[in-house]
C-alpha cells in the first residue's frame, strides 16, 4: 500500500480513510485483491459475498453521498468463492459528475481501491444501446471507449498535477480493457452455461448526462462507432488504469437509445388533416431511469453469476 495523500486536495484524504478502514474490518478483508462498482440498479451484485462488512460513506473521508436512485452509499468487503474465498470490495454507489460531484471525487473510491491493494476491478453500468443488434438484457464486455466530455477539454480525471511520481503524464489508452478478464469474462459465460448472445463485444460513449440522447446525438454516437452509451465508467476506468489496475467492464443494455429512422413529419400530418386524410402515429418510445432500473434488477441475478464466476477464476499469485 503507498500512501500518495495530497492534504492541499479535500478529495485525496487516502491516509484517513485507510486508517478507518484499518480500525473497522478483520485483516482478512483489509486487502482485497478485486474491486467492484455497481451502476445503476446492480447494487445486488454485492449479495454473493460472505462475511459482508459494509461501510457507509459517511464514515469514510472523502466520499461524498450516492443521490442517484438505485445507488446505495456504502463500501461491502466480503470474500467471493468457497474455502478461504477471493477478499473483494464493492462500490455500491457510484458518483457521477452529473450529481455534482468533482470529477475527482468521482474517481476517488477507484484510487482508494488500489491503495487497498486491489488489482483487478470490475465494473458494471447500465447503458443505452446505440447498436441495433444489442437487445434489452444483453451484457456487453467493453473494448473500448469514447470519452466525448474529455474529447472537448471537460472532466478528465487527470487534469491537474501528478499525485504520484509512479503516474506517467500521457497515460496511453489503446490497451485500458484488459483482455485477460475480457477472457475471463467469456470462459465464465460458457462455464455458467449462457447462450452466446448473453454477452456481446463493445465500444461504450460516455457522455454527461444526466439528459438523455436526442436521436441525432444518438445517431452521432453510433456513427462515431459506439455500440453503447452511459454516463459514468470512463471517468473510473481512466483512474483505474493510472493506478496501474486490470480492468473489466460489463455494460448491461437496459434500453434502446431512440433512433428513428426519419423524423415524424408534422408538415405531412397536417398537410393530410387539412386535406381530410386520417393519419395514425404511433406514440414514440422514451427512455426513463425507472426502465432501466427494471432491467437492472431483473438481470442482477445474472450478473451476479457472472462476476462472481469471473473472480473465481482470477490467478491467484
Ligand atoms: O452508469 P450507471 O451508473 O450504471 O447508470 C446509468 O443509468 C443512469 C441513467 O438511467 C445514468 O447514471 C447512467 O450512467
Ligand atoms: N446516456 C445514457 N445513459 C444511459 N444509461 C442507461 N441507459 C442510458 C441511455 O440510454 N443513455
Amino acid at each position: 500500500m503507498s500512501s500518495t495523500s495530497d492534504p492541499s486536495d479535500p478529495t485525496e484524504p487516502f491516509a484517513s480513510t485507510l486508517d478507518v478502514l484499518a480500525r473497522i474490518l478483520p485483516p482478512h478483508l483489509l486487502n482485497p485483491r478485486v474491486g467492484i462498482v455497481c451502476g445503476s440498479g446492480l447494487s445486488t451484485l454485492a449479495a454473493s459475498l460472505r462475511e459482508v462488512v459494509e461501510v457507509p460513506y459517511s464514515a469514510l473521508e472523502g466520499f461524498g453521498k450516492s443521490t442517484v436512485a438505485g445507488h446505495k452509499s456504502a463500501l461491502a468487503f466480503g470474500l467471493v468463492g468457497e474455502g478461504a474465498g477471493v477478499p473483494v470490495v464493492v462500490q455500491l454507489g457510484r458518483f457521477h459528475a452529473y450529481e455534482g460531484h468533482p470529477i475527482k471525487a468521482v474517481v476517488y473510491p477507484i484510487r482508494l481501491m488500489a491503495k487497498l491493494g486491489v488489482q483487478n476491478l470490475i465494473i458494471a453500468s447500465a447503458t443505452g444501446a446505440l447498436n441495433p443488434d444489442l437487445a434489452v438484457g444483453t451484457i456487453v464486455t467493453i473494448h473500448d471507449h469514447l470519452a466525448i466530455p474529455n474529447m472537448t477539454g471537460w472532466l478528465n480525471p487527470l487534469f491537474g498535477p501528478l499525485t504520484s511520481s509512479d503516474h506517467t503524464r500521457f497515460l496511453p489508452l489503446s490497451d485500458a480493457y484488459s483482455v485477460k478478464l475480457r477472457r475471463l469474462a467469456f470462459h465464465a459465460a460458457h462455464a455458467l452455461g449462457l447462450p452466446d448472445d448473453a454477452l456481446a463485444e463493445g465500444t461504450y460513449a460516455w457522455v454527461s448526462g444526466p439528459t438523455y440522447e436526442t436521436p441525432a446525438e444518438g445517431r452521432f454516437l453510433r456513427a462515431a462507432g459506439a455500440d453503447v452509451v452511459g454516463m459514468s465508467t470512463v471517468p473510473e476506468v481512466v483512474a483505474a488504469r493510472e493506478e496501474g489496475l486490470e480492468v473489466l467492464v460489463l455494460a448491461l443494455v437496459t434500453n434502446a437509445v431512440v433512433i428513428p429512422e426519419r423524423y415524424r413529419s408534422i408538415k405531412e400530418e397536417v398537410k393530410a388533416e387539412l386535406e381530410g386524410r386520417k393519419v395514425e402515429t404511433p406514440p414514440e418510445p422514451v427512455v426513463n431511469h425507472e426502465e432501466v432500473l427494471t432491467v437492472g434488477r431483473l438481470k442482477a441475478e445474472l450478473m451476479k453469476s457472472l462476476v462472481a464466476r469471473i473472480i473465481e477464476m482470477i490467478p491467484r499469485d
